[in-house]
């Protein structure tokens, strides 16, 4: 027999006369399921489904439903008729190979009392024989032998076979119509409630009954209801069916189907409710999110490369030549630099972000950040730059909801090829034309094998020095300036843009004494800078709860800072402080780009709402969570992280009328969940808002730079604040939060200030949270810094010391 590795294709024929609800719901649920993998139609009595499933997406759920199993070929079979026109699994570990045959099927159909109304049965074809089902059903060789083995099977030991082979129907009605309860022996009563407690716990019944729309966490008070009920009714030859079997997996596959009939007729309403929800939290075909951009016959070019290769410049060209453009950038930063580069070039463009909206007059171009993109306006060009942020756990819904529903003749993505299949499938999905145009660094990077060596004195002019927490930037600064001459830029996370690129500046610019940068992996994308060498100070960081190696496509994206074309230094060098840590770098650097399988996804306010509607009486956090819980993805997407989203919703909770919708918005206001000032602001506004008063920014400026570390940090949360107040009143109605220019005025004084603050900056970093866990022990003074091996040594050690 021929083999297809990776998929099988089955149809599935049922007559709808003949199939019970109970398999109508199951099958509705697989059909849901495997919609991503081909189509169904509903005819006049009857549906008939094809699908192409690849084998590792086949749920085990299926893979049951469809896996002849206990030796007799047909019974599962009476969950659904399957018919596969063939199914090919790799190692043999699924399925068995049965020739299936009509006149056979109907013979057992015939004997057992099923209404198999088309004949069941699966095998696997040769690869080209695929498709010809009617032809392959109707040639028999080899079933019989297994039938007549089952009819002696009943031969011997009649009366329990025919429970096993009676429909759960019937079953359940003899159950539920049974007059005369059977005593049950101490011994018989101890075994009924280990079989019960075993199919409380089965995982596959807990799965099959999502099938009719039983969840999880109700699944276990049905169980419960349906042991009452068997007890009560306890009808003795079933009863002697299910002890004969123990509390094993052939019970809990024979209860399900009767278990089944109990749920649909006790409880409709707990049934109806799930599937609401379900259908509610829907997230499959995100393609069709989009009817007008689907009605457009888009041409996709994917700008394929490592880092300073290229891509954004060459996106930027047919950007720039076209009548109407958009740019969509992953920073506020790179959106205000091709805001600059664009308009000195003489196209006008606008600029739009969360925070700011600059309106060039009779511009047609527009730079924006990602989350701002118009899925309403119509472009010629649009640029999705960084496209592989679409698999970022947070971020990465912004990514594809711009793939998918920008309405624009012609999509440049930029990026590294890591989210190249998942572009390729989503294309395939929206038919649009994918070009893919792939491109080489411009230089290579080279590793300069001898490193730092440890001591932070071998810093040279052109250097940036990459430390993954704002402690150790201030910390490498100031060892720097102290025992160098040289004078250090920095670049972080909770600065605001223009601070970054004032600092950035400072930087690029040789007519100063600031030559050497220390950033965090806020330089890693896109920004061009004058960078000769990157020195990674360590390559692990505190991931909010552990201390992590860097991703080696992290490590990639930052060390590509170096050698930019066009830069002072366009020959780009890389190295590590400690030597412990080279052997890591050449090895990120050395990895392929990572296949990624997923993208981004979260609903859209519209869908919240929907689902809303199903849970009346849950808060909004609580509401997200079910929504996490309920929804249905198709195998390209994942739903993206909503934590710190969670956060901001269980700290609104005590606001008392907001409405869904300003909760919803109020919870993507940019704000530090780790920083209580900043929350306690988002606090006080969210408060103001919903008594209808308008929204004032209660905040003073403060009287001049930062003198030590924690005033640097009132400024940077001042600014947040600042920044908070600006999205706002760009995402509410515009009276509700009145002070918005007053707002802008304030954050550019405050952007100024920490820059004043940064080039005096010569002191002790602090925590932002006194209390808050710390990434690494404090030590008096300069904390050295902690190579990775070293830290991996070490923990291994304490593992083995603990063992
Ligand atoms: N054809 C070109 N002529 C002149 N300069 C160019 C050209 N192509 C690229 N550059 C310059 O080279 C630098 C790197 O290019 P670009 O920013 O497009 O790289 P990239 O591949 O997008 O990198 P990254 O992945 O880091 O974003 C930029 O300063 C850009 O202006
Ligand atoms: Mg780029």
């Amino acid at each position: 027999m021929g083999r297809v590795p990776a998929t099988f294709l089955f149809t599935i024929f049922t007559s709808k006369k003949s199939v019970s609800r109970a398999r109508a719901l199951l099958l509705n649920r697989y059909f849901h399921s495997l919609r991503q993998f081909g189509d169904w139609v509903l005819e006049k009595d009857h549906f008939n489904a094809t699908f192409d499933v690849p084998k590792r997406q086949v749920s085990t759920s299926l893979v049951d439903l469809i896996r002849p199993s206990n030796g007799s070929k047909f019974r599962h079979f009476n969950l659904a008729d399957v018919r596969p026109f063939s199914s090919t699994v790799e190692n043999g570990d699924s399925f068995e190979k049965s020739n299936s045959c009509n006149s056979a099927v109907e013979e057992l159909q015939d004997k057992k009392g099923l209404d198999f109304v088309e004949s069941v049965g699966f095998d696997g074809v040769e690869e080209n024989g695929m498709g010809n089902g009617v032809d392959y059903f109707e040639e028999n060789n080899t079933c019989e032998s297994e039938i007549v083995e089952q009819e002696d099977g009943i031969d011997e030991n009649e009366k329990r076979e025919d429970v096993a082979f009676r429909d759960p129907i019937d079953l359940y009605r003899q159950l539920r119509d049974n007059p005369r309860r059977h005593k049950l022996q101490q011994s018989e009563w101890d075994t009924l409630q280990e079989v019960f407690n075993c199919f409380a716990k089965s995982g596959w019944a807990a799965n099959q009954s999502l099938g009719i729309y039983i969840g999880l966490s109700f699944f276990r008070t049905a169980v419960h209801k349906f042991r009452n009920f068997f007890y009560k009714k306890c009808c003795s030859e079933i009863v002697k069916h299910v002890l004969s079997l123990g509390p094993s997996d052939a019970t809990v596959k024979f209860l399900f189907p009767i278990f089944v009939e109990f749920c649909i007729e006790e409880f409709p309403d707990e049934i109806r409710r799930f599937q609401g929800m379900l259908e509610s939290a829907d997230l499959t075909k995100p393609h069709t999110w989009f009817p007008f951009a689907r009605a457009m016959k888009r041409k996709i070019i994917y700008h394929c490369g490592p880092t300073n290769s290229g891509k954004t410049y060459n996106a930027l060209q047919c950007f720039m030549e076209a009548k109407k453009g958009i740019y969509c950038s992953p920073l506020r930063l790179l959106a205000m630099e091709v805001f600059d580069k664009v308009n000195a070039q003489g196209v006008y463009c606008s600029l739009l972000t969360g925070q700011e909206k600059k309106h060039v007059p009779f511009s047609n171009h527009v730079a924006c950040t990602v989350e701002m993109v118009s899925t309403d306006e119509l472009y010629d060009v649009a640029v999705i730059d960084e496209i592989q942020m679409m698999a970022d756990p947070y971020r990465g819904y912004a990514w594809t909801r711009a793939l998918l529903g920008l309405k624009a003749d012609e999509i440049h993505l930029c990026g590294d090829p890591s989210v190249l299949n998942i572009v390729r499938k989503i294309c395939s999905d929206t038919g649009d034309e994918l070009h893919e145009q792939h491109y080489e660094r411009f230089k290579p990077l080279v590793v300069e094998a001898k490193t730092l060596l440890g001591d932070l004195r071998n810093v040279r002019s052109g250097d940036c020095v990459v430390a993954f927490s704002r402690r150790e930037i201030f910390e490498v600064k100031m060892a720097i300036e102290k025992h160098t001459k040289h004078r250090c830029c920095v670049i972080y996370g909770a600065l605001p843009p223009e601070t970054r690129r004032q600092q950035a500046s400072l930087f690029n610019d040789q007519d100063n004494e600031f030559d050497v940068l220390v950033a965090s992996d806020a330089v890693g994308m896109g920004l061009n800078l004058n960078i000769r060498r990157v020195i990674f100070y360590s390559l692990s960081k505190y991931n909010g709860d552990k201390i992590v190696p860097v991703p080696a496509s992290q490590v990639k994206q930052i060390a590509g800072r170096a050698g930019r074309r066009g830069s002072r230094y366009p020959d780009g060098l890389t190295t590590t402080l400690n030597l412990d840590d080279l052997d890591y770098l050449i090895e990120c650097l050395k990895q392929p780009f990572e296949d990624v399988k997923k993208g981004g996804l979260f609903p859209f306010f519209e869908q919240v709402e929907l689902f809303a509607g199903q849970l009346p009486n849950v808060t909004f956090s609580q509401l997200l969570e079910k929504f996490g819980e309920s929804c249905r993805l198709d195998g390209s997407y994942f739903l993206c992280r909503h934590d710190h989203i969670k956060k901001v919703a269980n700290m609104l909770e005590k606001v008392q009328g907001l409405s869904l919708e300003d909760r919803f918005n109020f919870c993507f206001a940019p704000v530090n969940v780790r920083d209580p000032k900043a929350m306690y602001h988002l606090l006080r506004f969210a408060s103001v808002y919903s008594q209808n008063a308008p929204v004032n920014i209660a905040m003073g400026m403060p009287k001049g730079s930062a003198k030590n570390d924690a005033e640097l940090m009132d400024l940077e949360t001042r600014h947040q604040v600042l920044s908070m107040y600006l999205w706002l009143s760009h995402h509410f109605k515009e009276e509700t939060f009145p002070y918005a220019k007053k707002a802008e005025v304030m954050a550019s004084n405050v952007a100024e200030l920490l820059g004043q603050s940064l080039i005096n900056a010569n002191w002790k970093p602090e925590s932002r949270q006194a209390n808050q866990k710390k990434p690494h022990p404090e030590e008096d003074g300069y904390d050295r810094p902690r190579s990775l091996v070293k830290l991996i040594d070490k923990k291994r050690r304490d593992k083995s010391s603990a063992a």
